[in-house]
C-alpha cells in the first residue's frame, strides 16, 4: 500500500491524516494545538506540526505528503532564512487603516478587484506588509523575503533549502493581494505600492507540482486551507460549500476568475487549476464557544439546550461580531443581543439565538455569492455539532449536506499528495462514505429579524 500524508495547519491546530493514496481509506491520523492570538511566531507550528506527525506514528512509510493552512498570514525571513518577527495571521485587523490605504492609492477598489481578483482588507498579505512597513521600519529593512504559512512549513519539511527554494501555489498565492488568478502572475507593482520594493517570493507551483522532499517523502505544492477544503470535500462546479472553522467561509469551485469591486467576493484560486470565489467571516465556530462559555455548559450540552429551545428563540436575536468583522468589513465592531424580555431570558433561548446568529451571518455570506444551489456542504469544526446541521436548512432555505466526519483540509492536502504521485491530469478519485442530509422548513421571520439587529448596530453603506 502506499501512503500520503496531509496537513491542515490552521488557525487553533494542526491536524495530519496518513491515507492509502489509491482508495484514499484513513490509516492514522495526530493532531496538536495552536496558541491563541492573532500573532503567532511560526516556530509553534512547526512544533504543532512535529507533534501530530509523532501521534501519527511518523512519516517513514510515507511516499508524498501535502500541507494545507491557514490563509494569508505574513511570514517575513531575513538573509538567512530566520523569521524576522511573529507571523500576523489572517484574523488580525492590525492593518485595516494599511488596506483603506492602499485602496485608495491605487485608485479604488475597482481597480483591486480587476489587478487582482479581491479588495483587500486587513485580513490580506498585502495589508499586513504595508502595516510592517510603516510600524516597524527595522523589521521591514530586515526582510527579504516574505511566504504563507503553508510555504514556510513546506519549505521547513524540504530543510529550509535558503530562499529561493521557497514554493508556493496558485490558491494560497492568491490570497496574498500581490499575485492575479486571471494572468497567473505576481504583481510586483503593488508590493512596491504596500512596501516601497519587492522582496524574495516562493515560486508559485502547477496544482500537481513538486516543492521538494523530506527524506524520501516528496512534497507537495500545498495550499490555503480552503482550496485544500474544496479538494478534500471533492467540490465540483455548482456546489457550495459553507466551512464553520475559526473563519466562516461560503465558496464555490468556478471555471473562470472573479472579480467583485464590492469586496464582499474574493476572488481566488483553487488547488486543481480552476478559480474559487470565497466569502470570509471573522466569526464562525469560536461563537459557539463563547456562548458555551457564557452559559457554563459544554459544547454538546450547547447543542442540546438549543435544540430543546423554539426554533426562533422567541426573538432574540444575536450578531455575532465578536472579533471585529471581514464581511460587511467592520474591524472594530462587536457583538450584539436583540429582543431581549423576561420570557426569552433563558438559557436555552440563548443558545439557540447564539446558533441561528452565527448561521444567518453565514447565510449573509452564502448569499453574497450570488449562486443559488440546490444545496450547500456543510464542514468545518462547527459542523460537527448535531444542533448546527439540524438548524442549517431553516436558516438556509435549502437542504444541508454533511459529507463523513473528517478532516476536510488534511484530507485535501493528501489527496494533493496522492496526485503529485499519480501524475495524473486531474486529482486521483476517492469514494467518500456516509454522507448525512438535513432538511427542514424554513423558520419564519429568523432572517428578518437577524438582519433588523445587524442594520440597527452597523447600518449598511448607503
Ligand atoms: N462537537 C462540536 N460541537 C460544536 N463545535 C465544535 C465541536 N467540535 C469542534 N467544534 C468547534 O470547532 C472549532 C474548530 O474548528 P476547526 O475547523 O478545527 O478550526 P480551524 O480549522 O480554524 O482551526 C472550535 O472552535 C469548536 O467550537
Ligand atoms: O482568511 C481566510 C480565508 O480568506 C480564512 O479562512 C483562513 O484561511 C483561516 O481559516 P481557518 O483556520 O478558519 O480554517
Amino acid at each position: 500500500m502506499t501512503l500520503v500524508a496531509g496537513v491542515d495547519s490552521s488557525t487553533q491546530s494542526c491536524k495530519i491524516v496518513i491515507r492509502d493514496a489509491e482508495t484514499g481509506a484513513l490509516v492514522r491520523e495526530g493532531r496538536a494545538a495552536h496558541p491563541e492570538g492573532t500573532e503567532v511566531h511560526p516556530d509553534a507550528w512547526w512544533t504543532a506540526l512535529n507533534a501530530a506527525i509523532e501521534q501519527a506514528g511518523g512519516l517513514d512509510d510515507v511516499a508524498a505528503l501535502g500541507v494545507g493552512a491557514q490563509q494569508h498570514g505574513m511570514v517575513c525571513l531575513d538573509e538567512d532564512g530566520r523569521v524576522v518577527r511573529p507571523a500576523l495571521l489572517w484574523n488580525d485587523t492590525r492593518s485595516a487603516g494599511a488596506a483603506r490605504d492602499l485602496i485608495g492609492e491605487l485608485g479604488g477598489p475597482e481597480k483591486w478587484a480587476d489587478a487582482v481578483g479581491s479588495v483587500p482588507v486587513a485580513s490580506f498579505t498585502v495589508t499586513k506588509l504595508r502595516w510592517l512597513a510603516e510600524h516597524e521600519p527595522d523589521n521591514a529593512a530586515r526582510t527579504r523575503a516574505v511566504c504563507l504559512p503553508h510555504d514556510w512549513l513546506t519549505w521547513k519539511l524540504a530543510g529550509a533549502p535558503g530562499l529561493d527554494g521557497l514554493r508556493t501555489d496558485r490558491g494560497d498565492a492568491s490570497g496574498t493581494g500581490y499575485w492575479s488568478p486571471a494572468t497567473g502572475a505576481y504583481r510586483p507593482d503593488l508590493l512596491e505600492l504596500a512596501f516601497g520594493r519587492v522582496p524574495v517570493l516562493p515560486e508559485v507551483l502547477e496544482p500537481a507540482g513538486e516543492a521538494g522532499r523530506h527524506g524520501g517523502v516528496r512534497l507537495a505544492a500545498g495550499t490555503g486551507d480552503n482550496m485544500a477544503a474544496a479538494l478534500g470535500v471533492g467540490a465540483q462546479p455548482g456546489d457550495v460549500v459553507v466551512s464553520i472553522g475559526t473563519s466562516g467561509t461560503a465558496f464555490a469551485v468556478a471555471e473562470t476568475p472573479s472579480a467583485d469591486p464590492s469586496g464582499l467576493v474574493a476572488g481566488f484560486a483553487d488547488a486543481t487549476g480552476r478559480y474559487l470565489p470565497l466569502v470570509c467571516t471573522l466569526n464562525a465556530a469560536r461563537v459557539l464557544d463563547a456562548a458555551a462559555r457564557m452559559l457554563g455548559v459544554s459544547l454538546d450540552e450547547l447543542g442540546e439546550l438549543a435544540l430543546a429551545a423554539p426554533a426562533g428563540a422567541g426573538g432574540l436575536a444575536l450578531v455575532p461580531y465578536l472579533e471585529g468583522e471581514r464581511t460587511p468589513n467592520l474591524p472594530d465592531a462587536t457583538g450584539s443581543l436583540h429582543g431581549l424580555r423576561l420570557d426569552n431570558a433563558t438559557p436555552g433561548h440563548l443558545a439557540r439565538a447564539a446558533i441561528e446568529g452565527l448561521l444567518c451571518h453565514l447565510a449573509d455570506a452564502f448569499d453574497a455569492l450570488g449562486l443559488a444551489p440546490e444545496r450547500v456542504l456543510l464542514i468545518g469544526g462547527g459542523a460537527r455539532s448535531e444542533a448546527v446541521r439540524r438548524i442549517a436548512p431553516t436558516v438556509f432555505g435549502r437542504p444541508v449536506v454533511v459529507p463523513q466526519p473528517g478532516e476536510y483540509v488534511a484530507d485535501g492536502a493528501a489527496r494533493q499528495a496522492a496526485w503529485l504521485l499519480s501524475g495524473t491530469p486531474e486529482p486521483p478519485v476517492w469514494t467518500s462514505a456516509g454522507a448525512r442530509h438535513y432538511e427542514a422548513e424554513v423558520t419564519p421571520g429568523v432572517r428578518e429579524r437577524y438582519a433588523a439587529a445587524r442594520d440597527r448596530e452597523y447600518p449598511p453603506a448607503s
